[in-house]
């Protein structure tokens, strides 16, 4: 096979099990009553793989696993038929507190730094990657990066990954998202949310016309689709076809967990489909909407995606050239 194959992988570093907790009307520092609680394997590419799976896709899902609580990966990977290549770690892969109001449609997130990585669980990860990438022709490289691993670790797979020919989409916050698209080689797709955009830039990004300048300027040096993810206010997709924004309805939301993730799948999907940007925008949005729609990584029926699908509105921004 080769770097061609349609065959994807996820790559989390960084997983956790998310601990999703119900408590309308909660507030800090005070004593709170929920209403329920759920436990879902979790971590960006590990719900990426997820969402890809239901969609139908063959997807392998690669990273650290700490070795004492694997079950519920292992169960979401059997149940969705993704197949898993998590190297096992020493330990206990962290847990992530996810606070929902349902009142006021608020959801709070606080996210630990995880399993440290040791150096012979990255050798091991390394020979890993490098057997999938004889086989799978995309590779989505998602999350945190946890103590241990150096900073440019995602800059310098997506130059050997798309050195060997394939698709590499990026998911990243911090110096990790800094040190990726401040590289030679940039990934083809980058999603970040506005926040982790600015923060990697060093600089606010507040009008839209200064997002759209920041993501073209990726597009100039390497980048084929960045898309700039705003929450309810929708996100913002540049690709050498132009300029769109996607907005979602309003909808009842059970969780924002996920939403980003969902959004990372559509545009992966869309771009395995040859969708063109304003598809893919569509596609993307509609996956959001599933998932902030559910708890845990799951995609409606085709049908309730296509009905998120014909909501979503697709403006299509002007090239403001300057002068
Ligand atoms: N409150 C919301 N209402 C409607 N759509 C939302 C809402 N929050 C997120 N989305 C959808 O999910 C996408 C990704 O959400 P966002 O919060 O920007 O990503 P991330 O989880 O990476 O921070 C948005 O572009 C939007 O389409
Ligand atoms: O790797 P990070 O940045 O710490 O994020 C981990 C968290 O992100 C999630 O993957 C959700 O991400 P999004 O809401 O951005 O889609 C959770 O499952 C997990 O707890």
């Amino acid at each position: 096979m080769t770097a061609l194959s349609s065959r994807m992988a996820t790559l989390t570093l960084n997983p956790a099990l998310d601990l999703t907790v119900h408590a309308d009307g909660w507030r800090q520092g005070q004593v709170n009553s929920g209403q329920s609680f759920q436990l879902d394997a979790g971590g960006k590419g590990v719900n990426v793989a997820a969402f890809l799976a239901d969609w139908g896709l063959r997807v392998t899902a690669t990273g650290l696993l700490g070795d004492s609580n694997p079950a519920a990966f292992e169960a979401l990977f059997r149940a969705k038929g993704v197949h898993d290549a998590f190297v096992r770690v020493p330990g206990a892969t962290r847990v992530g507190v996810k606070l929902v109001d349902g009142e006021a449609q608020e959801t709070t997130d606080i996210n630990l730094p995880g399993l440290a990585a040791t150096p012979q669980a990255l050798a091991e990860l390394g020979s890993r990657l490098a057997a999938l990438g004889g086989d799978h022709g995309t590779f989505v490289l998602a999350g945190s990066l946890p103590p241990g691993v150096e900073a440019d670790f995602y800059a310098r797979l997506t130059g050997t990954l798309r050195a060997a020919g394939c698709f590499v989409a990026l998911d990243t916050s911090g110096a990790a998202l800094t040190a990726a698209l401040a590289a030679q080689t940039l990934p083809d797709l980058v999603k970040p949310n506005i926040h982790e955009l600015e923060a990697a830039l060093g600089r606010s990004l507040t009008h839209e016309a200064e997002v759209l300048e920041a993501a073209r300027d990726l597009l100039r040096r390497g980048a084929s689709l960045v898309a700039v993810s705003q929450g309810e206010r929708g996100a913002l997709l540049v690709s050498a076809q132009g300029a769109v924004r996607a907005v979602p309805p309003r909808v009842r939301i059970t969780s924002t967990v996920g939403a980003g993730d969902a959004m990372v799948a559509g545009l992966v999907s869309a771009h395995a489909d040859g969708l063109d940007l304003a598809g893919a925008a569509r596609r993307a949005t509609a996956f959001s909407l599933g998932a902030i729609t559910r708890l845990g990584a799951h995609l409606p029926s085709r049908t309730d995606l296509d009905a998120f699908a014909a909501q979503v509105v697709i403006e299509t921004l002007r090239q403001v050239e300057k002068t």
